[in-house]
This record gives C-alpha cells, structure tokens and sequence, in this order.
C-alpha cells in the first residue's frame, strides 16, 4: 500500500497558486526531507497530506485513501509544526494524556522522560512557554505518536544549538525504535540532513526534484582555482553559480550533466569539492549565477542571469 500519494495535486487560495500539478509517491519506512525556498509550498503539500485541506484539484492520498476526511488516514498520521495550539485549559501533562488516548502507538512514558530532559515541567501551559519550548514539546509529541505517517513541518525552528542536537538525535532514535515514514519539512536543514535518506524539493509550488539524497548531492560540485582554468573545467555542466575570489581566481558551483564526473586535472590549480545536502539543494533552488554578489556588482540590473537553462529559473 502506496503511503503517500499526490496526483496532479492543485492547492490554490484565492488568487495564490500554492501548489501546482505535483505528482509524488512516498513509500517505505525512511525519513524523507521536504525541501524548499519560503513559499514553495511545503506547509501546504504537508496540510494536504495530513487531511487538514481538500486539494482544489487531482487528488492527495494517504495509505490508499483520500487524505481529507478519511477516519483511517488521519489516526494513523500526526502533522506537527510550530503553529500547532493545544487547549489552553490543559497543562504539558494533560495534553501529552490526551494524545496518549488518541493514538493507539503513543508511547507516554517516554514522551514524559523527553519532556523532563529538555526541562518542560508537566503542570506549565504551552502558551506559557517560550517559542523555542513550544516547538521542542510539540515534536516530542509529534514523535511519541509514532504514527506510520509523521509529518514534522519546520521541526528545529526556534531552537537553540544543543537542543537542536539532541532533538536530531532523538528523531534518529525514534526512527531506529519504530521505524515509520518521518517527513521533515524545512528551508535551513540545522543538522538534519545527515538524517535524509529521500528528498522532495519544491520549488514554485512544483516538484523540481525527488531522489534519493546521496544521489542528488553528488551531482554537484564545487570547483575553485584560476578564472581560466574554472571556464574550462565547467563549460560542459550547468553553471549555477560564479564569482571572482582573489584576484585572477574564480569559483563556481556547478551542476553536473547526466553520467558526468568532474575531476581537477593534474598538476592544476583547480579544486574540485563536493556540496553538503543544505548548499546542494540551496543551488538546484536559486539557479542565478553570480548570487547575491551580483547585486552589489549590478546595481542596474542590466546583467541578468544568463543561465536559463537552469529548471529553478522557469517562470
Ligand atoms: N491560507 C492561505 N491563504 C492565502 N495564501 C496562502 C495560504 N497558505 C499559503 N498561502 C500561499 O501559498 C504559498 C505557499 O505557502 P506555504 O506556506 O505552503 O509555503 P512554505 O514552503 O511552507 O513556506 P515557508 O518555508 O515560508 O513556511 C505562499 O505563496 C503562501 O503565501
């Protein structure tokens, strides 16, 4: 049975197309990253998933039924993000109680051990706490659930370095636990693309990319040395990005053609490196050569990217 599906799935409010024509199918027990620059379409696609919207168009479905109004869909999913709100009546324990009683799998006691760790007394109110608590409780949640279908949207936000850590970590340890599909949405990976073995890039309300993660990184690189040598070696892949460094040096980001390799030649000055998950999928994202560089350099605007080729830069 197909986890997660969408079909030619249009999501529009009003006038704002926010999702269009998006065909993905999710399977498997894997933590899959849903990736995106603000505004892609991210929080949508997931609210789709979780039944929370009805698509305006094609269909959403989740464990072979349409997402929206489906009793069996929705015990067996929990959507988790920031912006969830519990009764203001009930404290830290009596929500984590509450949850226990809706989800067949919630295990509670660890759910209380998590919440002592990162200091969240069970009588204080989640409107009390500060942002950075609030989402760190709210993904504690999202995880004891363990429900086979775990959408976490923004998971880190707000969250200092160490907790951001240990929270890494315990989505990692969750997952080994009761393994389940884990879909982690975000703008700033913070530490969590280790964890990635799938990704789903949107870009524009579209699909742009869905692969696996190893896969899509190793199709860029980042190549730095003499200008002239950095135009040879990157004039068979696409250019995404280039600047001047030192003088007389450049570097450039490139995407590589389908099969295609690149290697600094010997005895060059080039160097030849590999992105990490965050700076790969922030370059198959922005596609303008130059960056934000060009800007300072351009005041005009005259210099237009010139990579047009690049699919992050359809209209
Ligand atoms: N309720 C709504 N009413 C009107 N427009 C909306 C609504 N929800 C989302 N949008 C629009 O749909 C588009 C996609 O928004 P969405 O929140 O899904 O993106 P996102 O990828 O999650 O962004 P971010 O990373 O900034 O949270 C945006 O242009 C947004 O303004």
């Amino acid at each position: 049975m197909k986890r997660l599906e969408f079909d030619g799935t249009e999501k529009r409010f009003l006038g704002t197309s926010a999702l269009r024509e998006l065909t993905l199918t999710l399977e498997g027990d894997k933590i899959i990253g849903l990736l995106g620059r603000n505004g892609a379409g991210k929080t949508t696609a997931m609210k789709l998933a979780a039944g929370f919207l009805r698509p305006t168009a094609g269909s959403v479905r989740a464990f072979g039924e349409p997402a929206f109004n489906s009793l069996f869909a929705s015990a067996n999913t929990i959507y988790m993000s920031e912006d969830v709100r519990f009764p203001y009546t009930l404290s830290l324990g009596g929500i984590l109680d509450e949850l226990a009683r809706a989800y067949p799998n919630f295990d509670r006691a660890l759910a209380g051990r998590l919440a002592d760790y990162f200091s969240l007394p069970s009588d204080s109110k989640h409107a009390a706490l500060s942002k950075g608590m609030q989402n760190t409780f709210n993904l504690i949640a999202g995880l004891a659930a363990r429900c086979p279908l775990t959408l976490l949207d923004e998971p880190l936000n707000g969250m200092d370095a160490a907790v951001r850590k240990d929270l890494t970590s315990v989505l990692l340890k969750e997952f080994i636990e009761a393994p389940r599909m884990i879909i982690v949405s975000g703008h700033q990976l913070q530490g969590l693309e280790e964890l990635f073995e799938e990704i789903a890039i949107l870009h524009k309300g579209r699909l742009l990319r869905h692969e696996e993660a190893d896969s899509f990184k190793g199709q860029f690189k980042k190549v730095s040395g003499p200008a002239s040598a950095v135009s040879a070696a990157t004039e068979r892949h696409t250019v995404i990005l280039r600047r001047p460094s030192l003088p007389g040096m450049e570097e450039a980001i490139v995407e590589l053609g389908p099969g295609m390799t690149l290697f600094a030649p010997a005895g060059t000055d080039l160097a030849v490196s590999a992105l990490s998950l965050n700076d790969a999928y922030i370059a198959a994202t922005g596609g303008t050569e130059g960056g934000i560089d060009r800007v300072y350099a351009d005041p005009s605007g005259e210099n237009k990217p010139q990579n047009r080729r690049h699919p992050a830069n359809r209209p």
